[in-house]
């Protein structure tokens, strides 16, 4: 008798291995680190710890910049004392990729534990049930990644499938999810950990006249992790649907691949912001969006929740302009903003959390500010990548650790 499977057995095992439902999001952790800093004092603090005080009109300019953000704080790890113990990283363009990583390397899984414990505990389950791990960070390189860390931080079985998502910049969220999607409905009983963790010290800069990109960044990144735990089929007596994700794309915009470059060089990361990005993305993405809607036969873009990364304000105010968009639309994503300034991949995870605290708060029907259908937009380097995802948010049900 042969023991090689025959086509049928192949089909049956693979019927086997799949769900049966949709990918869902069962579980949300956020956390930063505790040093943070106001917008508006940021300026006098970011000229005066780089022995920059005598570039006066740059700095005007930089107070107008964070002036224009719309954010209130950020959070960083970077405190006074490890930036004046590395004169390099705050000299413009100094080699100093050692010392960034040495710092970020090790604290980079600390902070996604943070947002993963507050994730899992919510979801209730043991964490042996988790059978993947997906980490994502625009913040370092190394080997063993910060997954394999975070595996050890948490103790997951060793046997965890970890998959490493290195340099995917503000996308970085919006791309874990499809992948998490992915690993969740082909693998019957999966429970996906994602974590998007961002330590941006790797791109922190002192100020140049001949590098406005640079400070235009410095205005806007900041540091946090986000973590959501994702399963198809859930088992409602013990889990709880946030989001369903019903389909993701993915779209390169035309001629854009010089306006958000990013480097890894000996200085750290290096960037180019095009002030043409949020122009760019404004004009493109009614046919994004179209393109992924029209088969759900959805137009009427106020008729969606929109969890938007929240990447600058200009873009989030082109964006809601051309889309005719009313004002409340993007509260979500300018709250994350306001609070948390850009960061980077973890940003949508922030705004997902954002919109379902304050639907419950509200008592909305739904965890999408009481609306059946949403999108998720992110933006990402090139700028050759547009990530969407589409949700389909769940009834209310409020998970015990947020019910206090
Ligand atoms: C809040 C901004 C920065 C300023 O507001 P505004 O309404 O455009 O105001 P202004 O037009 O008055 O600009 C203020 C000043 O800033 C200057 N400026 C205005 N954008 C620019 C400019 N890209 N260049 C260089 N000068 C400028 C502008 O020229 C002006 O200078 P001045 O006339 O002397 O006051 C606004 O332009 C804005 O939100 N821009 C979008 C920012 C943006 O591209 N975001 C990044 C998306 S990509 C991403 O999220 C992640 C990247 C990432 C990267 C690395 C990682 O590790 C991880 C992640």
């Amino acid at each position: 008798m042969s023991l090689v499977p025959t086509l049928v057995d192949c089909e049956k095992i693979q019927e086997i291995q799949r769900a049966e439902g949709l990918a869902n999001i069962l579980a949300i952790g956020t956390a930063t680190p505790s040093n943070f800093f106001y917008q508006s004092d940021y300026p006098d603090y970011y000229f005066r710890l780089t022995n920059s005080e005598h570039m006066v009109n740059l700095k005007q300019k930089f107070i107008r910049i964070c002036d224009k953000t719309l954010i209130k704080k950020r959070h960083f790890f970077f405190t006074e004392e490890i930036l004046k113990e590395n004169p390099n990283i705050c000299e413009y363009m100094a080699p100093s990729l050692n010392a960034r990583h040495d710092l970020v390397v090790t604290e980079l899984p600390k902070l996604g534990m943070e947002a993963a414990t507050i994730a899992i505990e919510e979801w209730g389950l043991p964490k042996s049930k988790i059978t993947h791990l997906i980490f994502c960070t625009t913040s370092c390189v190394d080997m063993p990644g910060a997954d394999y860390y975070l595996t050890k931080l948490l103790e997951l079985s060793p046997s965890v499938k970890r998959f490493m998502m290195y340099h995917q910049a503000c996308c970085g969220g919006g791309m874990a999810i499809p992948l998490a999607k992915d690993l969740c409905e082909n693998n019957k009983g999966s429970r996906v950990l994602v974590v998007c963790a961002e330590i941006t010290a790797i791109l922190f800069h002192g100020p140049n006249e001949n590098d406005l990109d640079s400070l235009v960044g410095q205005a806007l990144f900041s540091n946090g992790a986000s973590a959501i735990i994702m399963g198809s089929d859930p088992d409602l007596s013990m889990e709880h649907s946030i989001f369903e994700i019903v389909t993701t794309s993915q779209t390169i915009l035309p001629n854009t691949e010089k306006l958000l470059t990013i480097h890894l060089r000996e200085a750290g990361l290096t960037f180019k912001l095009h002030k043409d990005i949020p122009k760019v993305i404004s004009e493109n993405i009614e046919d994004v969006l179209l393109h992924a809607f029209s088969p759900l036969g959805i137009s009427d873009w106020n008729s969606l929740f929109w969890i938007v990364h929240p990447g600058g304000r200009a873009i989030l105010d082109l964006v809601e302009q051309k889309l005719k968009l009313t004002e409340e639309k993007f509260r979500a994503s300018r709250h994350v903003l306001s609070e948390y300034g850009n960061l980077a991949s973890a940003s949508v995870l922030f705004v997902i959390e954002e919109m379902r605290k304050k639907s419950i708060k509200e008592g909305k029907s739904t965890n999408g500010e009481g609306l059946d259908w949403g999108v998720l937009l992110g933006f990402g380097p090139g700028l050759t990548v547009e990530t969407i995802v589409l949700l389909r948010s769940l009834p209310v049900s409020t998970p015990l650790s947020l019910a206090s």
